[in-house]
């Protein structure tokens, strides 16, 4: 569905380096990037900020031509067959909406249904499903101006899947919504593509929506995928860990216990971090044979910590492989 074959992407910004002067900085912004997406798949594409996504995904539905390499998406170029890719593809940003900001919901996307020239019949039809399914009966005769955000997140992906694409390319879908419509969201993704088999590629800094739903994770930093694998082998990270807090009855230096090390101390709470193959059991045994402990509590690594660890270069990209 998407193949990029070592695409590069590289930026030209002029600085104001003194009063007069100006000079040219070359900025890469994608920087030797190639994966493949299969017909189907749910991936989610993550990095810390300036990272490289939004760029990719212009690449991907042909906003930015790439500076070298090659990308095909739903077989086709992106930059040279934008308006065929657009038959194929549904996109939705959630920084900005594709509607008609005073028209009501129902009227933008009958003028949806006319760019992309969907047949009567199939829109009506399609049109109900997405109402039922996103639950936009009670606003469709809401201009958008007056929509909740979350109401305008559901009506951005009905336009953005009146056409049925094949392809549901999503950047930051979630982004401000309270928990429920999260959840709705959500639902309606998986849905998506468990039972149409719509493939979706989500990027997104919240990470509670790859964790619901994505099986795949691509991560990209300074512009290079420095991950790509599956959700289990990214908790599974070598030295992600886990955390054994334990509460001893005074005030200590850090505890000496083999398989584990001190990483915060305050007061008599001390968080050990244990290695991924360490045994929990025989480290609380040492610990309470030498100090008085008064409570344990052990911590599995969540997938915000592991993800924060790496951007932050404290875990090697490649103990996630
Ligand atoms: N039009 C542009 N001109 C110059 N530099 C740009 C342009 N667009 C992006 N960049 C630079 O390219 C790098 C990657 O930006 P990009 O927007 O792709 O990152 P991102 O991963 O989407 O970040 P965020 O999570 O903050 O949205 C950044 O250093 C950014 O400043």
């Amino acid at each position: 569905m998407i193949e990029a074959g070592d695409v590069r992407k590289t930026f030209t910004v002029r600085e104001r380096t003194g009063r007069l002067r100006r000079t040219r900085r070359r900025v890469s912004a994608v920087d030797g990037v190639s994966f493949t997406v299969a017909p189907g798949e749910f991936v989610g594409y993550l990095g810390p900020n300036g990272a490289g996504k939004s760029t990719t995904i212009k690449m991907l539905t042909g906003i930015l031509t790439p500076t070298s390499g090659t990308i095909r998406v739903c077989g086709l170029d992106p930059s040279r067959q934008r308006t065929a890719l657009a038959r194929r593809l549904g996109v939705v940003f959630g920084h900005r909406t594709t509607l008609w900001w005073d028209l009501p919901l129902r009227d933008s996307l009958a003028l949806v249904r006319r760019l992309y020239r969907v047949e009567a019949g199939a829109h009506r039809e399609r049109l109900d499903e997405l109402t039922a399914l996103l639950d936009l009966g009670p606003f469709l005769a809401t201009p958008v101006r007056q929509l909740s955000l979350g109401q305008r997140m559901r009506g951005d992906l009905a336009a953005a899947l009146l056409h049925a694409p094949d392809l549901l390319v999503l950047d930051e879908p979630t982004i401000g919504l309270d928990v429920v419509s999260k959840a709705t969201v959500r639902a309606f993704l998986e849905r998506l593509n468990t039972e149409r088999g719509t493939t979706i590629l989500l990027t997104t800094h919240d990470l509670g929506d790859i964790e619901r739903l994505c099986r795949r994770v691509m991560i990209v930093d300074h512009g290079r995928l420095a991950f790509d694998g599956s959700l289990d082998a990214l908790r599974a990270t070598a030295g992600s860990g886990r955390i054994l807090v334990v509460e001893l009855a005074r005030p200590e230096p850090p505890v000496a216990v083999d398989g584990a090390a001190v990483e915060r101390v305050e007061g008599p709470r001390q968080w050990l971090r244990l290695p991924g193959d360490a045994n929990a059991a025989s480290v609380v045994a040492a610990l309470a044979a030498r100090h008085e402990v008064r409570d344990i509590a052990l911590r599995e690594p969540d997938i915000e910590e592991i993800v924060a660890r790496l951007y932050q270069g404290e875990i090697p990209y490649t103990a996630a492989h």
